[in-house]
C-alpha cells in the first residue's frame, strides 16, 4: 500500500541523509579556490537527488527569527482581515493570501518518476492542509504584489519587501555556485544570470495548522502532497517541526530533511533541470505529518527565470552528455501548461 504521508515514516534506513555543504566561503571571504571547492561540493550533491542542506548561506539568524515571527502574526489575524488580500481566482498575479484547501501541490508536477511503490494517482487524491501568502518585487507589473491594508497589519509590507530582498541575496550566491558547478562556459553563465534580475522570485510564507485528531483519520489529508517546484531552485527554511521530505531516486524512499540551526534546504526545480541538461535533477518533496497536534511554519523563497526567457540545456552540457534530453521551452509557456494541472484555478 502507498503511504498516505501520515506517519512520517521512511519505510527503513538504507538510504542517504540530505547531503550538507557549506557556503561559507561564498558568503564571507573571496578565497577562490575555497569557492571552487565548496561549488564542487555543492554539485555533487544536488547531482544525486536534486536537494541539499546549505549552512553558510549568509541569512542572518536575526532576521530569519523575525521572519517566522512576522509569518506568525499574519496567519493568526482573522480570516476576514487575511482575506482582505486575497489571491486572485486566476494563476496570476500570483500574489496575496490563500486560505487552506486551495491547493493540490501533487497535481501540478510533470514528473512520472514517483519512485519505490508510489503511485502518482494516489499522491493526487490528496489535498493539502496549508494556508499561504506570496510576495514579490514591487517592480514586477504582472506578478503584482496584494497587500494588506497597512492597519490590519502595520510593518509587513515593508518586512516583507525588505526579506524578499535578504533572500534573493542569497540565491543569487546559490546560482553562482551552483554554475561554477556545472563548469559552464563564462556565456553560458552571462546568459542565465541575465534570467534573474530578482524581479521575478517569489517568498512565499506557509502555515500548516494543527491536523488534529479527526483529520488525521482522513488517509487524504496530508501537509503537502509530493511535488516538484517549476523554478530553477528553491531556497527553504522550516520551523522546528520538520516534515519536509525529499525522494531519495536510488531507493524509491522519502527522506527526511532533518531541521538544523543555521541550515537551509535547497531543492533544484525543473528549470535548472532542463537547463543543466538532467545534471540537477527536480527534487520531488513533500510534507509529512510529524507533530499533527502542533501548527507548522515554513519560509520558500523561489528562484524562477524571468517568465519570456528560453529555458534549454545549455550546450556544454549536451555535449559532455551526448543528447539534448528537453526541449527549449519558456518559464511563461511552461508554467501556463503546469498551471492547467492545478485543479483549484
Ligand atoms: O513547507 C515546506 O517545507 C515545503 C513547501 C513547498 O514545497 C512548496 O511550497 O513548494
Ligand atoms: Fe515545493
Amino acid at each position: 500500500m502507498v503511504s498516505n504521508g501520515l506517519n512520517g515514516h521512511t519505510n527503513g534506513n538504507n538510504h542517504p541523509p540530505v547531503p550538507i555543504v557549506d557556503l561559507a566561503a561564498w558568503t564571507s571571504g573571496d578565497d577562490q579556490y575555497a569557492q571552487k571547492v565548496a561549488a564542487e561540493k555543492l554539485a555533487t550533491a544536488a547531482s544525486i537527488n536534486g536537494c541539499v542542506g546549505i549552512s553558510g548561506h549568509g541569512v542572518d539568524p536575526a532576521k530569519l527569527a523575525e521572519a517566522f515571527a512576522m509569518t506568525k502574526k499574519l496567519f493568526a489575524l482573522p480570516y476576514s482581515s487575511k482575506m482582505l488580500a486575497p489571491h486572485p481566482d486566476a494563476p496570476v498575479p500570483h500574489r496575496g493570501y490563500s486560505g487552506t484547501g486551495r491547493e493540490n501541490a501533487a497535481k501540478k508536477t510533470e514528473t512520472e518518476d514517483w519512485g519505490g511503490t508510489a503511485n502518482k494517482t494516489d499522491y493526487e487524491a490528496l489535498i493539502d492542509f496549508k494556508e499561504s501568502y506570496e510576495i514579490g518585487s514591487q517592480n514586477n507589473k504582472v506578478n503584482y504584489n496584494i497587500w494588506l491594508p497597512e492597519e490590519v497589519f502595520p510593518g509587513f509590507r515593508e518586512w516583507g519587501l525588505r526579506f524578499y530582498w535578504e533572500l534573493h541575496r542569497a540565491a543569487m550566491v546559490t546560482l553562482d555556485a551552483l554554475m561554477m558547478g556545472l563548469e559552464l562556459s563564462d556565456e553560458e553563465k552571462r546568459s542565465i544570470k541575465g534570467l534573474h534580475s530578482g524581479h521575478d522570485h517569489q517568498l512565499r510564507l506557509l502555515h500548516y495548522p494543527p491536523i488534529g485528531v479527526e483529520r488525521l483519520k482522513d488517509t487524504h489529508a496530508s501537509r503537502l502532497g509530493a511535488h516538484t517546484d517549476w523554478s530553477m531552485f528553491t531556497l527553504l527554511f522550516q520551523d522546528e517541526h520538520g516534515g519536509l521530505q525529499f525522494l531519495d531516486r536510488a531507493s524509491g524512499e522519502f527522506i527526511d530533511a532533518v531541521p538544523q540551526d543555521g541550515v537551509l534546504y535547497m531543492n533544484i526545480g525543473d528549470m535548472f533541470q532542463r537547463v543543466s541538461n538532467g545534471y540537477y535533477p527536480s527534487a520531488l518533496h513533500r510534507v509529512v505529518i510529524k507533530s499533527p497536534n502542533a501548527p507548522r511554519y515554513s519560509i520558500p523563497y523561489f528562484v524562477p527565470p524571468r517568465s519570456d526567457g528560453m529555458i534549454e540545456p545549455q550546450p556544454s552540457r549536451v555535449l559532455r552528455d551526448g543528447r539534448q534530453k528537453y526541449e527549449p521551452v519558456t518559464f511563461k509557456e511552461y508554467s501556463e501548461q503546469s498551471f492547467k494541472a492545478i485543479n483549484s484555478y
